[in-house]
């Protein structure tokens, strides 16, 4: 068995209703994020791949495209946007060209956040 990642930075803005630190967080503001997608499976006998990594690429150039740039409180289906939503919105966008989903982590690099989002059925 064999993970395969790939990982792939984005920035955006976004607002947030929250308990604490209510005024800055309901005001615009921005993150650089991180989002490192893992596959996990066989390789094929004959490639010797999990998955050619120059097609992974794509579907994760499709995704990033989705969010690079963008106000995070616009993107359709995203919800609030917090990293548990990120990482599952990204799942979803991916499950479908990319069967061997194992994972998918958002990081905030900068204030040290991350979560990890294991599908629907873990
Ligand atoms: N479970 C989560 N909690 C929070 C998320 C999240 O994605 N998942 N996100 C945020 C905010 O996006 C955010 O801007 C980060 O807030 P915070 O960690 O409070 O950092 P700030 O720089 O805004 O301010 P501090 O001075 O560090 O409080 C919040 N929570
Ligand atoms: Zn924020």
């Amino acid at each position: 068995m064999f993970e395969l990642s790939k990982q792939f930075r984005f920035e955006a803005a976004h607002t947030l209703h929250r308990a604490i630190d209510v005024e800055p967080s309901r005001r615009i503001h921005g993150h650089s994020y991180r989002a490192e997608v893992t596959l996990r499976g066989p390789r094929d006998p004959e490639s010797g791949m999990v998955m050619d990594l120059g097609v992974f690429r794509r579907a994760l150039d499709d995704v990033r495209d989705g969010l690079d740039h963008r106000f995070l409180d616009e993107v359709a289906g995203l919800g609030p946007a917090t990293l548990e939503n990120l990482s599952a919105w990204i799942w979803r966008r991916l499950e479908a060209d990319c069967p061997n989903l194992a994972r998918v982590t958002v990081y905030r690099d900068s204030e040290g956040d991350a979560c990890a989002y294991f599908g629907p059925s873990a």
